[in-house]
């Protein structure tokens, strides 16, 4: 593809991910995925430079813009260089007309910057929610240890005591020891929220909100793999990528229960006020990780964001019903709203007396509320929440 060509297609491909924003329908990445599945003459340089076009547009233009052509023009109003690829030649975009629309920039919608703002978040900090995310990993000490694990690339030493920063576009997946399960890709802030639960070999450890398993499977090793750790998730989808990645890792202590949402306590009842430890890492807006899904932002809406935080409270009743007396909870979101951080940690401590809030001992962060929160800005990681919180 020429030059030309491939700003064309990263207008063609934003047109239908702004299409697919307004209707809640597919993600950028997939819809990246399947355009150039239909387009075989791409190569992969063509490939990665619509992708980039397509992403730099999405990050700057804060609301969904107009069109994709419309955000282009944007780009291309700040670079020269692109601007002069709008030359009308084949397969080219038109050339710029005078007066023609340009899409707005910003760091989010409107009504997103000021809940940041009320949040403590200044436009400094919620701009580097949108950088592009690194490639941390985690070694697994199951199997390995960071300080004599011999990986084809050194990476740098991240804060989490086996995160390791690469290079991006690093194939790790391709590495032997990914194969043999002695890495895992994890942000180095997920690896740190993790330190807050202070799982102990032995220790009867829940993780209610599971998915994939990303956590769990920290929470295996530090566990040195004795122990219970129950991973818990109404996903049936998200929970059955758990089982090929415990096997990979060596973390035979896991066991998966999956839940009825609603009905949670159904399928746990038999550990009612047993845990040591419970981790809820709550479904939240997710606006900690805009580096890594930057459309994100432009479908969240206010009713969402409050559906969100209802469910955490909720999430967090249930948790505090199976932790043991003198037992942790450990609530995580990725989301830089108090609404779904500090507020709910307030909320909780008010219809819940006998618990008190403890540090969550991670040695990064920032106090916010009762908890603390992790960003790019201060930390280098993906956003989150923690708090820790103990059942007297
Ligand atoms: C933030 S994600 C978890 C990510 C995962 N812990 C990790 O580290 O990769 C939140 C998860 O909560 C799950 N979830 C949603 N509603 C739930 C409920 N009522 N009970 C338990 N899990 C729920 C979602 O399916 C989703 O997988």
């Amino acid at each position: 593809m020429t030059p030309q060509a491939r700003v064309q297609a990263a207008i063609e491909v934003l047109d239908l991910v702004i299409d697919a924003a307004r209707r809640g329908g597919a993600p950028a990445d997939r819809i990246i995925t399947d355009w150039f599945r239909t387009r075989r003459f791409a190569g992969s340089g063509d490939r990665r430079a619509v992708r980039d076009l397509a992403y730099a547009a999405i990050r700057t233009c804060g609301d969904v813009p107009e069109s994709g052509r419309a955000a282009l023009v944007l780009l291309a109003h700040r670079d020269p260089s692109l601007a002069g690829l709008f030359d009308g030649s084949r397969h080219a975009p038109l050339p710029i007309a005078e007066g023609e629309p340009v899409a707005a920039p910003g760091i989010a919608p409107r009504w997103l910057e000021q809940a940041l703002a009320d949040s403590g978040i200044a436009a400094d900090e919620a701009a580097r929610l949108l950088d592009r995310a690194p490639l941390d990993i985690r070694v697994n000490t199951l199997k390995a240890d960071r300080a004599v694990l011999d990986l084809p690339l050194a990476g740098e030493a991240l804060l989490a005591p086996q995160g390791l920063r690469l290079p991006h576009g690093t194939n790790v997946e391709s590495w032997e020891a990914y194969q043999a399960g002695q890495i895992e890709v994890q942000d180095g802030g997920s690896q740190l929220t993790c330190l807050a639960v202070a799982a102990q070999s032995g220790e009867m450890v829940i993780d209610l909100c599971a998915g994939a398993g990303g956590k769990t499977l920290a929470l295996a090793a530090a566990m040195a793999g004795r122990g219970r750790l129950i991973a818990c998730d109404t996903d049936r989808t998200r929970l059955s990528r758990l089982t090929p990645r415990a096997e990979r890792a060596g973390a035979g202590l896991i066991e998966m229960r999956l839940l009825n949402p609603n009905r949670e306590l159904d399928a746990l009842a038999d550990l009612a006020g047993q845990a040591d430890a419970v981790l809820v890492d709550a479904p939240c807006s997710g606006t900690g990780t805009w580096r890594r899904n930057p459309e994100a932002r432009w479908r969240l809406s206010p009713t969402e964001v409050a559906r969100y935080a209802a469910l955490q409270s909720r999430l967090l009743d249930v948790a505090a019903g199976l932790v043991r007396v003198g037992g942790r909870l450990v609530f995580v979101t990725c989301s830089l709203l108090d609404a779904e951080g500090a507020n709910q940690v307030d909320a909780f401590l008010s219809r819940n007396p006998g618990w008190q809030v403890e540090a969550p001992g991670i040695g990064a962060g920032v106090p916010r509320g009762q908890g603390l929160r992790l960003s790019p800005w201060h930390d280098g990681t993906d956003g989150f929440f923690v708090a820790r919180l103990r059942k007297l």
